[in-house]
């Protein structure tokens, strides 16, 4: 479970997160939609402890992020694939990890073999395509078997292949019961991935409802989403 509770950030001038207050809840996909700016990186970086929050919080299991005993056996996360060091090998990156983190050598095996990556694994990153990167980037947000997953933006770039595995394995980790958050801007991707919405713009929350729900008698979830968040794209034509 995230609990993001009246969350502000600011920085200098910007409201980027505007008294957000919601609920992510276990063993379903929750998409997490909104225009560019709108707040939505700010919002996982300060659930991942990566930033401070000026007002309000996000705990994790009841624990904010840094009160986490285990880190990386509560919440995994996967925010920017191209952030391994090109010279280390993948199984060395994982291998770092799960030590730092007490987590023992055969979960390395485990997760390279959950993302397709066991023969690639000894190779160095920088040798990696962007599907391999993003692999990459999955098996170290599963290393310590986490309840709660946190992926911003995961097929962005992706081959059809590969977004279909990574909406597969995302559908997989919720039905085992896992909470799962993930952003996208790829509309016709959420319809298949997700089963609940939390949508932003301007830092503030405009939907928190089932996909179901927000669709409604909408032609799609990509008109309904344009027409919730018209207005509110921080680059829209005509220089506003
Ligand atoms: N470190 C920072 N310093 C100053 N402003 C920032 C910083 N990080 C984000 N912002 C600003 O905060 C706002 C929200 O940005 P954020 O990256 O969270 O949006 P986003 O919804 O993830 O956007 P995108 O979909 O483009 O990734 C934007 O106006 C952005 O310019």
């Amino acid at each position: 479970m995230i609990r993001i509770r009246n969350l502000t950030k600011r920085y200098g001038d910007v409201l980027a997160v505007d008294d957000l207050d919601v609920e992510i809840a276990p063993g379903t996909v929750t998409g997490f939609l909104g225009p560019n700016g709108s707040g939505k990186s700010t919002t996982m970086r300060i659930a991942l402890g990566l930033d401070r929050p000026t007002s309000g919080g996000i705990t994790i299991d009841d624990r904010a992020y840094g009160e986490l005993p285990d880190p990386l056996r509560q919440v995994g996360a996967l925010l920017d694939a191209g952030a391994v060091h090109r010279r280390r090998r993948g199984y060395d990156h994982l291998l770092f990890l799960a030590r730092s983190n007490r987590i023992p050598r055969s979960r390395v095996e485990e997760v390279l073999a959950q993302v397709g990556m066991t023969d690639a694994a000894h190779r160095r990153a920088g040798t990696y395509s962007l599907g391999m990167r993003q692999r990459l980037g999955i098996a170290a947000a599963l290393l310590g078997d986490p309840g709660v997953l946190i992926f911003d933006e995961p097929v962005n770039g992706l081959d059809p292949e590969g977004i279909r595995w990574i909406r597969e394995l995302i559908r997989s980790l919720a039905a085992e019961g896992r909470t799962v958050f993930v952003s996208s801007h790829l509309m016709s991707e959420m319809a298949l991935t997700a089963d609940h919405l939390v949508v932003i713009a301007g830092g503030r929350l405009l939907a928190d409802t089932t996909l179901t729900d927000f669709v409604g008698d909408g032609p799609s979830l990509e008109d309904v989403y344009l027409r919730l968040t018209a207005g509110h794209e921080q680059y829209a034509g005509g220089g506003r």
